[in-house]
């Protein structure tokens, strides 16, 4: 038993829904050995993942092989497989998946008690839809199939407790789904599904159709991020001198990300694989460096290298990741955690890595000095406009007339004046003054 454990809250599950545009629940298969339980979870998963739905099947022989690799067939082995297999699958739709289960899960207080748990809204805002599937056969015709050759087996004494045979299975009563899989074909049992699901409410990305696969916006393409090499615009980039952010950056020190992002643009823009193509990528708006800036990066970073050892560090390290680090103020994530930026869907702008990247995501914003950019020629980077997310972060607005990012053609950095809160962090908030 866990002791002095404390649960950790964070996105609300609806919030989490509404970023994935899914509704997570979870499918609960039950039914004798051979009664076409994975069978047909089988399909309904490939169903589901070709509308564009997350889509994740447990199964009980494969999740025996692993997690419940000690459990075997007795009752209370079965009951801790099931519980188990319910806490599981709970994390799952709690990730918004669509999550399917198969097991025989013969015993009404296991099912039950995998309900409840998915019911249970002691730590969140609302209960997981969990959705029983009874894959009904009479166990004659289920023999007649053994297509593993179990029955068999256990006719003949050599398996024990085998359900159906010589250990109980008790059928439920109240299944949302009931499927009579000896005269229902795979395909109608989907549909069976599906139709359910759908009726539910748990198909459709919200306030868009259930039929239509998720679809992510589209980012306008003078939103789009823009990069310009040696202070020369891309052909096919629509660069204007200002625009407008509507979205507060702020980030938890994704520093990290930030450089691996800016490096990765680097070497592709050196290697030559990049050229002058437009970027569509996105980056964190970059901030004209003046003198005043950097001494007062050199000072912030002098603080924190002496704080931590006790040796100055300013021994003129100029890698960009020093430079990103001493110079760049990245906000408080609420979360306290620093998010993935590929994991959030949304307006998207397609990455190098192949996964849709959420501009909103990369919340911070760097610093780079002349040096670095002129190392890198690193230039002219724009940020995309952006929409926020939903309503668990701060409040989006329009930044005024003072505040927007503006391309300066003279030095070819993207700056921006005045200034914006800091959410609690050590910001030079000088650097935004510059470069009006
Ligand atoms: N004694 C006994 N009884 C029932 N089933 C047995 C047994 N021994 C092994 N098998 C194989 O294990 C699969 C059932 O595992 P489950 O995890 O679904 O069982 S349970 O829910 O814990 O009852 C089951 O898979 P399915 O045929 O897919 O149901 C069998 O292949
Ligand atoms: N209508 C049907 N639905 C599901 N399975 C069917 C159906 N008709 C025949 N079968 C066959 O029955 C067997 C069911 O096995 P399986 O899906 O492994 O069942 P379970 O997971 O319940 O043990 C498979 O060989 C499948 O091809």
């Amino acid at each position: 038993m866990s002791t002095n454990i404390t649960w950790h809250s964070g996105l609300t599950r609806q919030e989490r829904s509404e970023l994935r545009k899914q509704k997570g629940c979870t499918v609960w298969f039950t039914g004798l050995s051979a009664s076409g339980k994975s069978t047909i979870a089988i399909a309904l998963e490939q169903h589901l993942l070709q509308k564009g739905l997350a889509c994740y099947r447990l199964d009980g022989d494969n999740v025996r092989f692993g997690l419940n690799k000690d459990l075997g067939f007795s009752p209370k082995d079965r009951e801790e497989n099931i519980r188990r297999i319910a806490e599981v699958a709970k994390l799952f739709a709690d990730s918004t998946t669509i999550t399917l289960t198969s097991f025989i899960s013969p015993y009404a207080s296991d099912r039950q008690l995998a309900r409840e748990l998915h019911a249970d809204t002691k730590n969140t805002d609302s209960p997981l839809p969990f959705i029983e599937v009874f894959v009904d056969i009479p166990v004659e015709e289920a023999e007649k199939r053994d297509p593993k050759g179990l029955y068999k087996k256990a006719r003949a004494g050599e398996i024990k407790e085998f359900t159906g045979i010589s250990a109980p299975y008790e059928a439920p009563e109240n299944a949302e789904v009931h499927i009579h899989s000896e005269k229902t074909s795979v395909e109608e049992a989907v549909v069976m599904i599906t139709k359910y699901l759908d009726e539910q409410g748990l198909l459709k990305e919200r306030g868009t159709k259930a039929e239509s696969p998720v679809e992510r916006p589209k980012q306008p393409r003078e939103l789009e991020p823009v990069i310009s090499v040696d202070g020369k615009e891309t052909p096919d980039s629509p660069i204007s001198d200002t625009s407008t952010l509507d979205h507060e950056p702020n980030s938890q020190g994704p520093a990290s990300e930030l450089r691996s992002r800016s490096d990765d643009l680097i070497d592709g823009m050196e290697s030559g694989r990049t050229g002058r193509a437009s970027y569509n990528y996105p980056l964190p708006p970059i901030f004209a460096p003046t003198e005043e800036n950097a001494t007062a990066a050199q000072a912030r970073k002098r603080k924190r290298s002496l704080g931590r050892d006790g040796n100055e560090d300013l021994d003129g390290d100029e890698s960009s990741q020093s430079q990103i680090a001493a110079a760049g103020s990245y906000n408080q994530n609420p979360y306290g955690a620093s998010r993935n930026p590929m994991s959030i869907p949304g307006p998207y702008v397609p990455s190098p890595y192949g996964a849709p990247c959420n501009p909103h995501s990369i919340r911070g914003e760097a610093v780079f000095n002349e040096k670095y950019l002129e190392k890198h020629r690193f230039l002219n980077t724009r940020f995309c406009n952006s929409r926020p997310i939903s309503g668990y972060n701060r409040p989006s607005r329009q930044l005024q007339e003072d505040e927007r990012v503006v391309t300066d053609p003279a030095r070819d950095v993207v700056a921006r004046t005045g200034t914006t809160d800091n959410f609690g962090y050590d910001r030079p908030s000088d650097l935004t003054r510059s470069m009006g």
